[in-house]
């Protein structure tokens, strides 16, 4: 998988905490316009795959690279510039800036990464930019302005019409769609996503998974790495499956053969061996 030169590639990680393994020896590859799920109860490891992924928390053992090139030894703010963006568990909005604002600030981890044909902007240039209101400088701040637009309107009248109120002021799911908005601004060619329908009710889950399906139309080439518990999201909007268990991969393949494997039946539902199917219940 090292030798991957197109997309995210984890190999044979593993993440020790004091006592507890959380990751064991994982190894999963994530291309450019697929999108995968990674499901499995409560404390299987998925939130410490996506920290290590996002350079948040480091591994044990183990590689991950992004298009050939490893990253687990970077940074995480180098690690989204380079192309790799991604949402908490629990949002993480600015409370005082205005949903239209932290989009914008959004765009800028696409101008700070250069290369992809995206704009390298440095400080002492703009300081001197600004000042001097340059022609480059406004054809910069429009096209920024493009972007956040073009991605407040991917959710509909759900942002768009309070684009100038405080993150604080929205309701649960609407600072949940902004987080989102403020990473997908950065146009990232990989987004991680860690359980974005947590907290939402039926109606705002299925916004949330036209959303993604939506995204994927639009923007073919993103790689999603989704965790989430919600399976009738993961059954509409994932390539493939992967199944953590006591952080072992437990099943992969396509959702309906990962999903109704009869281990994973057990591992989620234990003895009321049932089909997990579209239900939302939070499994674990
Ligand atoms: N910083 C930490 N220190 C110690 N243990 C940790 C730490 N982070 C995670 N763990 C442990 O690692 C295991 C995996 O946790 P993790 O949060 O990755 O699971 P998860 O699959 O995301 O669960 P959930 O679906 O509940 O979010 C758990 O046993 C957890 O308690």
């Amino acid at each position: 998988m090292a030798g991957q030169i197109n997309g995210l590639a984890v190999q044979d990680v593993s993440r020790h905490f004091s006592g507890v393994t959380a990751v064991d020896c994982v190894s999963l590859a994530l291309e450019p316009g697929e999108t995968l799920a990674l499901v499995g109860p409560n404390g299987a490891g998925k939130s410490t795959l996506i920290q290590l992924i996002s350079g948040v928390d480091r591994i044990s053992s183990g590689r991950i690279f992004l298009n050939g090139r490893r990253i687990d030894r970077l940074p995480p703010e180098r690690i989204a510039r380079l192309g790799v963006g991604r949402s908490f568990q629990t949002s993480r909005v600015f409370p005082a800036l205005s949903v239209w604002d932290s989009v914008m600030l959004g765009t800028q981890a696409n101008l700070l990464s250069g290369g992809h044909g995206k704009i390298l902007a440095n400080a002492a240039h703009e300081v001197l930019a600004t000042m001097f209101n340059t022609s480059g400088w406004r054809h910069r701040i429009e096209r920024q302005e493009a972007i956040a637009r073009e991605t407040l309107q991917l959710f509909g009248d759900r942002l768009w019409p309070r684009k100038d109120q405080p993150a604080f002021s929205l309701s649960y799911a609407n600072r949940r769609r902004l987080e989102i908005a403020r990473v997908l601004a950065g146009q990232p060619d990989f987004l991680l996503l860690d359980e974005p329908a947590a907290g939402m009710n039926p109606t705002e889950t299925g916004e949330l998974t036209e959303l993604l399906l939506a995204l994927r139309r639009m923007r073919p080439n993103l790689g999603i790495l989704v965790v989430e518990h919600k399976l009738s999201l993961v059954r509409r909007v994932a390539d493939r499956v992967i199944v953590l268990n006591q952080g072992r991969v437990l099943a992969q393949g396509d959702p309906d053969h990962a999903l109704d494997h009869p281990e994973v039946v057990e591992a989620y539902l234990g003895r009321q061996r049932r089909r997990p199917n579209s239900s939302d219940a939070h499994l674990g």
